[in-house]
């Protein structure tokens, strides 16, 4: 059972709103930032990479957002048209805001933070009035990202989006893709990401990312069950709580609850997993698969991009994921 009926009259298949940024990845890994001197350039920021993977597998995809005017901008535009990806929806800032640069530490596979850039940033500038309305109409799924609601406005242009897909039948995927910089208290942030969620269809996060959600309604016991049950009597059908690599748990209106395990990987690195994970299981989904398979796909595509220097850029087509599953199967990928 897939628990989500996608619109297949619609051209689109996936919409992202949100941040397109650059990731600066640190060449030299395993040691501190500090002592890092070179860095490669990708295209990132959760929904632009989401919306990478998920042009890998195949999916007819298009994003909302806005750009710097500058070579950073132009850059980022171009690599998501060579991935077809459509960039009509995709604005040029007018303001003089710049890119938002996210560098990353490898100090080793499990310690890995980043270090954000995001003063006057372009993306959280984009304006209700340059959200395209039949983006979204057009799309099966829209997919939103919590960072887009921190600021003002953004904020708005994110809700506005909301609201033209419930308008239009179109599925809302919510990744909560919590990132403290630009958030200004946790009342804040619970605040506008409850608002969010409970009008979207799918929700996926972090234990942590619910957590910043649950600021009003302790959780003291961090209980899955009792953080999923909620968002059961707004709109969701499915809540996913990722727990790195201890795997998923995905909750369903039904009341039941599926779990997935990771599968073993050579990490390099570990950010990147949400959003690779993100993308294998939207798609799963709108193949109609049951949520486990779309579970197990999303796990797998996490593992081929935490295996690989970039988030962006190392997004893997089907054939890889289901190449990944089976070597796995056949006990092949031994870390
Ligand atoms: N070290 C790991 N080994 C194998 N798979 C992993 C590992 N870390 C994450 N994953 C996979 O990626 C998924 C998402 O990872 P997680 O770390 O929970 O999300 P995020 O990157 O958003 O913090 C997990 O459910 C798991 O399937
Ligand atoms: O989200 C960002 O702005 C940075 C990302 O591009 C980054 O590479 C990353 O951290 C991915 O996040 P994750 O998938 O939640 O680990």
């Amino acid at each position: 059972m897939s628990y989500i009926t996608y619109n297949a009259a619609k051209p689109l298949d996936f919409t992202a709103i949100g941040r397109l940024c650059i990731d600066l990845n640190a060449n030299e890994i395993n040691r501190p930032m500090e002592e890092t001197m070179t860095f490669t350039k990708y295209v990132g920021g959760s929904p632009a990479n989401i919306a990478i993977g998920m042009s890998r597998l195949g999916m007819k995809t298009s994003f909302i957002g806005k750009v710097a005017n500058d070579q950073m901008g132009r850059f980022i535009t171009t690599y998501l048209e060579n991935n077809q990806i459509a960039t009509s929806g995709v604005v040029t800032d007018d303001s003089g805001a710049v890119t938002g640069l996210a560098f990353t530490e490898i100090k080793s596979p499990s310690e890995c933070s980043i270090l954000m850039y995001r003063d006057n940033v372009a993306d959280l500038k984009l304006k209700p009035q340059e959200v395209r309305e039949e983006l979204i109409a057009n799309s099966k799924m829209l997919l939103i990202s919590g960072t887009a609601l921190a600021q003002s406005p953004s904020r708005e242009a994110v809700f506005l989006a909301i609201d033209y897909a419930r308008k239009h039948g179109v599925v809302i995927a919510f990744d909560l893709d919590y990132r403290p910089y630009t958030w200004s208290s946790p009342e804040e942030t619970a605040i506008y990401y409850n608002l969010a969620a409970e009008k979207c269809d799918i929700i996926m996060g972090t234990r942590e990312e619910f957590d910043n959600m649950e600021t009003f309604e302790p959780n003291p016991e961090r209980d899955d069950h009792v953080t999923a049950a909620k968002w059961f009597n707004y709109s969701a059908q499915i809540v996913i709580i990722k727990h790195g690599k201890d795997g998923s748990i995905a909750y369903t209106k039904d009341g039941a609850s599926h779990r997935a395990k990771s599968f073993p990987a050579k990490v390099i690195k570990t950010f990147g997993a949400g959003d690779s994970y993100a993308a294998g299981f939207l798609y799963g989904s709108m193949q109609g698969w049951s949520i486990e398979k779309s579970m197990e796909f999303g796990s797998a595509a996490a593992c081929i991009v935490i295996s690989s220097h970039s988030c962006s850029d190392a997004m893997p087509s089907a054939e890889q994921v289901q190449d990944y599953i089976d070597r796995c199967n056949r006990g092949e990928i031994i870390v």
